[in-house]
């Protein structure tokens, strides 16, 4: 291990994503997760190949391939039920794109990344309290009174990063959003509905989704303007799974199926922030979610983080301890655009999923289809990470 001593901040999917990164290129890094032990409460995560190819280049194809489900589609029907437009996820999308569209329990994909990262340099049970620095070095301040010395300190720390915090005065901004996340067996769900598709139903103010992840289950993820108020102590709840039986009451009758077989369910208050004008600052910058909070309607939250992870392991690789706050701000000037507009493209894609009804939802229907074409959506699926010349 050798160049500059990195701190990670947060065992999240960004956070684990740049370990194994840093851990392949022989970069010194420590990692620091507040929980005690790595949990996760999410249910389903959707991989596309602008993630998926790095994660195969880190190592993680086998346990990819083995736990995660390969997606032939995305099929979106609109409020009477028809269909609205496809998207081909499957070998086309694949040869195009080099690599699987992928379904994944988040559980699964933790614990692919987790396998990456070498245990002795993953501390749990340490949250970041503070952060000082000096212009040498950065000190990291725990909760019980520990501190640690890097060069370089990434908060990796998700949505209310303490890292940010410390570099910016802004807070998380209710969206006015929330969703329910459910886990399906897939014996539950109605023989039509168990092919590997991810199917997306839009209503007025509301859709619903259902895709397979790992392990013989599907997620049924349901957006709806709130029913309840954010939570002031935390942002998501387990909630009596009848309350999504009833919020999707009267739809259509695959959606009824889904509600009713659907287990574990919680409710998220979506929270966003507007994009940063600086990511990095001296030998402190951001990952994921502490970076760009996005609203999952694009399902490019970790997929972005895993790039982030990856280009910032790229601008490290070869780094001194002099310039490294150099390479921090390459890192910035090669992801901070790309992020923003992902973050503005899931936005758009809030209001389009959640129109009122009327004459703008056969326009927004038009809108749609186009998006569907994989000419479409090179941008994101093609781009790749980590191509930075050291
Ligand atoms: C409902 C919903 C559905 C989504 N669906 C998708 C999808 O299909 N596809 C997709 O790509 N994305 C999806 N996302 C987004 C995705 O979950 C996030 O973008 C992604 O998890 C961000 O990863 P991260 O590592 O930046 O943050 P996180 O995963 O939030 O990890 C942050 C870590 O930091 C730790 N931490 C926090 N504070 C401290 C501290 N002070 N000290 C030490 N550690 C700390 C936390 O415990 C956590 O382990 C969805 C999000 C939501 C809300």
């Amino acid at each position: 291990m050798s160049g500059p001593r990195v701190a990670v901040v947060g065992a999240g999917i960004g956070g684990l994503a740049l370990a194994a990164a840093l851990d392949a290129a022989g970069t010194a890094y420590e990692v620091f997760e507040r929980a005690d032990r790595l949990t996760e409460v999410g249910a389903g995560v959707q991989l596309s190949p602008n993630a998926v190819r790095p994660l195969h280049r880190l190592g993680l194809r086998p346990a990819l391939d083995a736990r995660a489900v390969r997606l032939a589609a995305a099929q979106i029907h609109g409020w009477s039920g028809g269909p609205v437009a496809r998207t081909e996820l499957g070998a086309a999308c694949e040869v195009r794109f080099g690599a699987p569209y992928l379904g994944m329990h988040r559980a699964d994909l933790r614990d692919a990344l987790h396998a990456r990262v070498d245990p002795t340099r993953l501390h749990l049970g340490r949250p970041l309290a503070r952060v000082d620095g000096d212009g040498e070095e950065v000190v990291l301040t725990f909760a019980d009174g520990r501190t640690h010395r890097a060069d370089v300190v990434v908060g990796a720390d998700g949505l209310r990063s303490a890292v940010r915090a410390a570099l910016v005065p802004d807070t998380p901004v209710f969206s006015g959003l929330g969703v329910f996340r459910g886990l399906v067996p897939m014996d539950r769900l109605p023989a039509g509905a168990r092919a590997p598709v991810a199917r997306m139903w839009l209503g007025p103010g509301r859709h619903f989704v259902c895709y397979p992840v790992s392990g013989g289950r599907a997620l049924a993820f349901a957006a709806i303007a709130p029913l309840r108020q954010p939570p002031v102590e935390s942002w998501s709840a387990t909630v009596d799974p009848a309350e999504l039986v009833a919020a999707f009451d009267g739809w259509h009758a695959p959606v009824a199926a889904v509600t009713r077989a659907a287990r574990e369910v919680r409710y998220w208050a979506l929270w966003d922030r507007e994009p940063l004008t600086a990511w990095s600052v001296g030998r402190v910058t951001l990952l994921g979610d502490a970076a760009h909070p996005m609203l999952p309607f694009l399902a490019q939250g970790a997929n972005q983080a895993v790039e982030d992870a990856v280009e910032l392991a790229s601008c490290l690789t070869g780094a001194s301890r002099a310039n490294a706050p150099d390479r921090l701000l390459r890192y910035q000037q090669q992801r901070m655009p790309r992020a923003t507009a992902v973050q503005s493209a899931s936005r758009a894609q809030a209001r389009h999923m959640h129109l009122a009804d009327g004459p703008e939802q056969a326009a927004r229907d038009v809108v749609l289809r186009q998006a569907a074409d994989l000419d479409a959506r090179a941008w994101l699926y093609g781009y790749e990470p980590g191509q930075v010349a050291a």
